[in-house]
Order: C-alpha cells, then structure tokens, then sequence
C-alpha cells in the first residue's frame, strides 16, 4: 500500500491511479507533486483550516511551485493548474466536460442544472438558455438595468457625501436585476424574502468550504448524517424563494399569453412569437409546455441562474467601485469617456453606446484580473486522457483550474499585483497567452452570462459616475480574501461617495 511517488516522500494512498507520462518520462520531470501533511497524501491538508486559511494555502502552493503541481488524494489525483498553456489545453479538451467532484457538494442547492450538470442534460439545457443571451434580449433588459442602478443611488439621495459597505448594497442590485431580467419579476414586494434569500446563500456557501475542507464530508452518507442538517433551513429558504418566483412568473406568462391569444394571428407560435421583453424563465416555461423539460428542471435552471447571475457581479462590482475609489485617474478617464459618449438622461442608453467605453471594459477586464469572481473552477477526467505537455491522467482524476493564480502569474503579466487597465488594450493583449485572462472560463463551459454581466456592471458605474466621485475608505493589502462558491473577503470593503455637483 506504501508508494513511492518522490525521492523524499512515500504516501499511502489506498486506491489512488496513478497519473504517468506519455513517453515513461519521470512524473517530476512534467510537473512537481507536493508534499501532503499526513501519510493520506493531500487529502488531509486543508483540514481544519477555515476558509481565510484554506485561500492561503492555496497561493502558497502556486508561489511555491511557480508551475502546475500534482497532488493525490485517497483514491484520486488532483492535477493543480495555474498557467495559461495547460488551462487552455484543458478548457478546450473535448474529453475534460465534468465538472470535478466538489461540484457534487453543489447538488443540495443547485442539483443539477446547466453548471453542475454533465453530458447530455448539460448539452441540451445549454443550448436551451444559450439562445436567452441573444444580443436584442440583452438590450430590452438596459432600461431595467438602468432602472435598477438609479433605484441603487436613490439610497443616497440628499446626501452629498456618504461612505457605503459596498457588498451588502451591490448583492441587493444584482438580485434584483436577475430576477427582473431573467426570470420576469420585480422583487419590490418580496424584498424581505430577497434579503433573506442573500442571507441562506451566504450560509450555503460557508456550508461548501466546509465539505471541501474535510474529508470525511466529501462522502454523501457522512455528510448528509453529520453536517447537512446545519444547512437543511437555509436550503429550504432559497428553494422556497425560487419556487415562489416560478409560480409568479407562470401566472404573470399566462396573462401575457391569454392576451396575445386574443390578438395573436392564427398560426403563430405563442412561446415564439412573443416580441416584448423576453425572460430566460419564459423559455424554460414554453420548454415544458413543449414536453422539453419538467418542474424540477426549471427549478434547477432559476437556482443556478439566480445564484451564478447574481453573486459573481456583485463580486465583481464591489471591486469595480473599490479600484474606482483607489485609482483618481482611471476613474477620471472613465467619467470623461462616459461624458462623452452618454448623455446626462439614461431613458435611451443602449449596449451600442456601452459598447464604447472602452477604457471602462479594460477597468472592468484589470479589475477581474486581479479579483476573479470565481477564482478556481474543477474538472475530471471520464476516461484515461492525455494531456498536450505529456502527462496522462488516468480516469477519476481531479483537476482544479486557478484562475487567481494563472491571472497573477508573472509568466504573463509583468508586476503582476499593480493594477493596470492599460494591459488590455490591443496593442498590449498581442503577444500575450490567450488563456492568461480567463475570468470567465473558456471553451464549451465557458460562462453564458458574460456579456449580460458586462452590461449590468457597466450600467452600474455609468449611473454612478455621472453623479458622484467615488474616494477610498480602506486599504486593499488590509483585505482578508477566502475560499467559498466565489471570492470571500473577510471584512467590509468600503468607499466614500462624493456628489458631484458640490465639488
Ligand atoms: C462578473 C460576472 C461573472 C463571472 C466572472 C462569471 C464567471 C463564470 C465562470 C468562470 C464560469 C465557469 C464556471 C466553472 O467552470 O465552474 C461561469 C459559468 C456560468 N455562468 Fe458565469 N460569470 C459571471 C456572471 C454570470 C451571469 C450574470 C450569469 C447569468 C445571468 C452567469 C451564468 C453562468 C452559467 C449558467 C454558467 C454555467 C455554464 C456551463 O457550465 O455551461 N454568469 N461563469
């Protein structure tokens, strides 16, 4: 059972695979493999750590390495990627579609919708929402971004300056745009219920770093026996919220429906000929009218677009307006161009006029550079699958793509840690790895909300600019980053908003 996978380091790793090369290479010639804390290899090096620690750890193993490492865990091997050339060897893999198996702690809350789900089902629900994303679907949804956005300065209204927690108040703009645009209802009357609903996904994501950071939870039966019920009211809280958003928006489609029966020409296609606003739940809707998929699947569908469309902005934002607060002459250059191109009343903006503010999309690019919403996506192997630079991981092998430590790795990005949107001009992106910039995945899964999350954090800070400077309050080397669905801080990031036209 002892084997010897390193000069120094012998593992007991009862049933892992091993991973080889293509050409009987030594392992350590491709790629190092770490030194695990018990004689159970890796598996037990992130116990006890809460999840401060556990994104600690982390970097410290890519500052460590400099490159790709390799870990075993008991049964498994955990490839470990933070560079560009093999995180784009992978992402566009035809074999390498599943998702890894710390997915499998997401199934309680999202089951398994277009994120978690794999081969057919993903392909079909994929394409099913793929066609939601259109370019004129995005742009119906503009005035209810712009909407959303003044509703989120309203807050400040009569105050000429006023220093904001940002997450707490962002999360509630991009809830409520999620549910207006994608799933077709206003959150006005249930925003109590929409709090809440902030809350338990908080609780659910604290509930995730925990499995992954212990072992003994990685298995259904033993989590399920000692550690779910922690979560089992907040799961039915955020599944009761999208289970009453579904019931509204059935009534509210059947009404729309009911009237353009009335109006419609005969043989229109109701689900398809609709012309207004579109919303993603719709299509699910008209999907099961149409025997494509059931109740539970919308159910997976809402969940999976609620929690992915809502928190990853959010992310997203708050560091957005923070690099706002620290960097004058970026957001100088972003009111200027925002002057030039938007006039001062909104009721017309369109994503044409987004379209450019293009030092805006490169603050937005730097700014996902250094904070990615998701900072670590996972795959695994189906079969036994070679990889470009030799390596063959055998099946059931875990692959854990840093997409934190690929966007900081000096390979790519000179003085990695300063912020620079100039990095994406095109001059600049030529020579540069292609797979260097993934905050929003590539290949096949790559993120199907990308250019819908460009468009609501764009509106966001045009909306806020116009009216207001925005100076810092706290110090980024002061933030306390954590491992969970999304990048965690620890403490609040503020800023300190100031009106313009009192200046
Ligand atoms: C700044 C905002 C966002 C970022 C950085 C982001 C990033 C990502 C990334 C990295 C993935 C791949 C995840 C993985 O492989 O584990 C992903 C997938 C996905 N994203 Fe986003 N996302 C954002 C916003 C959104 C929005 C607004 C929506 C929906 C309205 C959305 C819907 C999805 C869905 C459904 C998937 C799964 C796609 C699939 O597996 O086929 N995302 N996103």
């Amino acid at each position: 059972w002892i084997y010897k996978v390193n000069r120094d380091y012998c593992v007991l790793a009862f049933f892992a695979r091993r991973v080889r090369t293509k050409d009987g290479k030594p392992l350590e010639s491709i790629v190092p493999i770490t030194k695990g804390r018990t004689i159970c290899a890796n598996s037990f090096d992130l116990y006890g750590k809460d999840a401060a620690q556990v994104f600690s750890h982390l970097r410290q193993l890519a500052q460590t390495y400099h490159e790709s490492y390799l870990q075993y865990g008991l049964g498994f091997s955990n490839y470990n990627v933070t560079d560009a050339h093999n995180a784009g060897n992978i992402l566009n893999h035809p074999n390498l579609i599943t998702k890894s198996y710390i997915y499998n702690f997401l199934h309680p809350f999202l089951r398994t919708g277009v994120l978690t789900a794999t081969e057919k089902k993903w392909h079909t629900r994929r394409s099913m929402l793929a066609r939601t994303f259109h370019f004129d679907i995005l742009n119906q949804f503009q005035e209810i971004f712009v909407a959303e956005s003044l509703k989120f300065i309203q807050h400040f209204e009569g105050q000429n300056e006023c220093v904001v927690s940002l997450r707490d108040r962002i999360t509630i703009f991009t809830l409520n745009s999620i549910c207006e645009t994608a799933m077709g209802v206003k959150l006005d009357e249930m925003a109590e219920k929409g709090d809440r609903y902030r809350e338990m996904f908080h609780r659910i994501d604290e509930g995730f770093t925990r499995r992954i950071s212990n072992p003994l939870y990685w298995d259904d039966c033993a989590y399920n026996l000692f550690a779910a019920r922690d979560y089992a009211s907040a799961l039915k809280v955020v599944h009761a919220f999208s289970s009453e958003i579904i019931a509204k928006r059935r009534v509210l489609l059947e009404e729309e429906l009911e009237y353009r029966r009335a109006t419609q020409t005969a043989d229109d296609d109701i689900c398809v000929a609709r012309k207004k606003r579109f919303a993603m739940l719709d299509t699910l809707i008209c999907a099961e009218k149409d025997g494509l998929i059931d109740n539970i699947g919308i159910c997976e569908e809402v969940d999976t677009l609620m929690a992915e469309g809502h928190d990853t902005t959010s992310i997203g934002l708050v560091f957005g307006l923070m690099n706002m607060s620290l960097y004058a002459e970026h957001q100088e250059l972003c009111f200027q161009e925002i002057q030039e191109h938007i006039e001062d009343d909104l009721s017309n903006l369109n994503l044409g006029q987004l379209h450019k503010l293009t030092h805006l999309t490169n603050f937005l690019k730097e700014t996902m550079r250094l904070y990615p919403s998701i900072p670590i996506m996972g795959r695994q192997t189906i079969e036994e699958t070679e990889l470009d630079n030799g390596l063959i991981l055998p099946k059931g092998s875990q692959i854990n793509l840093h997409v934190f430590d690929i966007h900081r790795n000096p390979k790519y990005w000179d003085s990695p840690d300063e912020f620079r949107p100039e990095r994406f001009l095109p001059e600049n992106c030529q020579k540069r790895h292609t797979y260097a910039f993934i905050p929003f995945s590539a290949g096949q899964r790559n993120c199907i909300g990308q250019k819908y999350a460009m468009q609501e954090m764009k509106t966001l800070i045009v909306v806020l600019l116009k009216q207001f400077k925005i100076l810092p309050v706290i110090d980024p080397k002061s933030i306390v980053f954590q491992t969970g669905l999304t990048l965690r801080f620890k403490d609040k990031i503020k800023v300190k908003l100031v009106r313009r036209k009192c200046d």
